[in-house]
């Protein structure tokens, strides 16, 4: 295996972009599943790194999750999400024994198999990686970013919901992203309204536009905001394709055009 300065298996990976929130729940894995379908769908080849070690919950998102993964010359083979190998996952959640194993680690531990990860898959060619972290801004992100920067330039993704204290959250995620120096591509507001599949009347539920004005308020770009849509919950608990088999639904116009800001500001 080529050693690290050298790129070794991240040497035809694009880009990098991690998903950052400022706390759980507010759709991270979420969004990293949807913008990896959606690149998928604008003909990208794109992998997906799991590194949220406590709830790893894309493998369930993509319906693979009990697939093993396997060990060749080169390192860790990720796991191919479809036929024509246009995704690509590597999660803690293929290591455990059973699928609702907890991760009971100290920092050291997790940090050691983040650099695992980084250095160890064969993604092979890659328009995107995806590296979907935990929430907030702990060692695991430190970890992280100091493993991927001698690779390339970082791009961040934040996402976060509409109420303030989400909001303040993203703040400090922003200030991480300055220390740290990582590009920040955008500001994602999720669960950002729930449009009645009835009557198609938005009620904001949450309230509204707070990571927009905070966007503004930061310089960094709002790249848009996606409302809670029950189909959206549906296809990620039964792990289908949400950008290809609902594009009538109310979240679906958000994410297409979240990713084709992704790709305009990437490209
Ligand atoms: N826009 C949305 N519409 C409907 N359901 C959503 C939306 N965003 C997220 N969800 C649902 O909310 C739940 C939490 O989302 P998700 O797991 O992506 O959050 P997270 O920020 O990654 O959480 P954590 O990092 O704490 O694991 C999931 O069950 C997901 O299906
Ligand atoms: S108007 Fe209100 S109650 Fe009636 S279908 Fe729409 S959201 Fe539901």
């Amino acid at each position: 295996m080529e050693a690290v300065g050298e790129r070794g298996n991240l040497a035809r990976v694009g880009h990098i972009l991690l998903v950052l929130s400022g706390k759980g729940g507010v759709g991270k894995s979420t969004v990293s599943t949807e913008l990896a379908l959606a690149l998928r769908h604008a003909g990208k080849k794109v992998g997906i790194l799991d590194v949220d070690l406590c709830g790893p919950s894309i493998p369930q998102m993509l319906k693979v999750q009990g697939k093993g993964v396997h060990q060749c010359d080169s390192g860790w083979v990720p796991v191919f999400v479809d036929q024509d190998k246009s995704i690509s996952l590597m999660s803690i959640g293929f290591l455990l024994e059973k699928p609702d194993d907890a991760v009971v680690w100290r920092g050291p531990k997790k940090n050691a198999l983040i650099k695992q990860f980084i250095s160890d898959v064969t993604w092979g060619d890659l328009d995107f990686l995806i590296v979907d972290t935990p929430p907030g801004t702990s060692d695991e992100h430190i970890s992280t970013v100091e493993s991927l920067r001698p690779y390339k330039p970082l791009g961040a993704v934040l996402v976060t919901t509409p109420q303030a204290v989400s909001i303040g959250d993203v703040r400090r995620e922003l200030m991480f992203c300055k220390k740290t120096g990582l590009r920040v591509i955008g500001i994602v507001e999720n669960m950002s309204g729930f449009v009645c599949p009835h009557c198609l009347e938005c009620t904001n539920l949450f309230s509204k536009g707070g990571g927009e004005e905070l966007a503004r308020h930061a310089g960094v770009p709002f790249l848009g905001c996606v409302p809670l849509d029950p189909q959206l919950t549906q296809s990620l608990e039964e792990g289908r394709d949400f950008i290809q088999e609902f594009p009538k639904s109310s979240a679906f116009p958000a994410l297409a055009h979240i990713a084709q800001q992704i790709l305009d500001r990437t490209f």
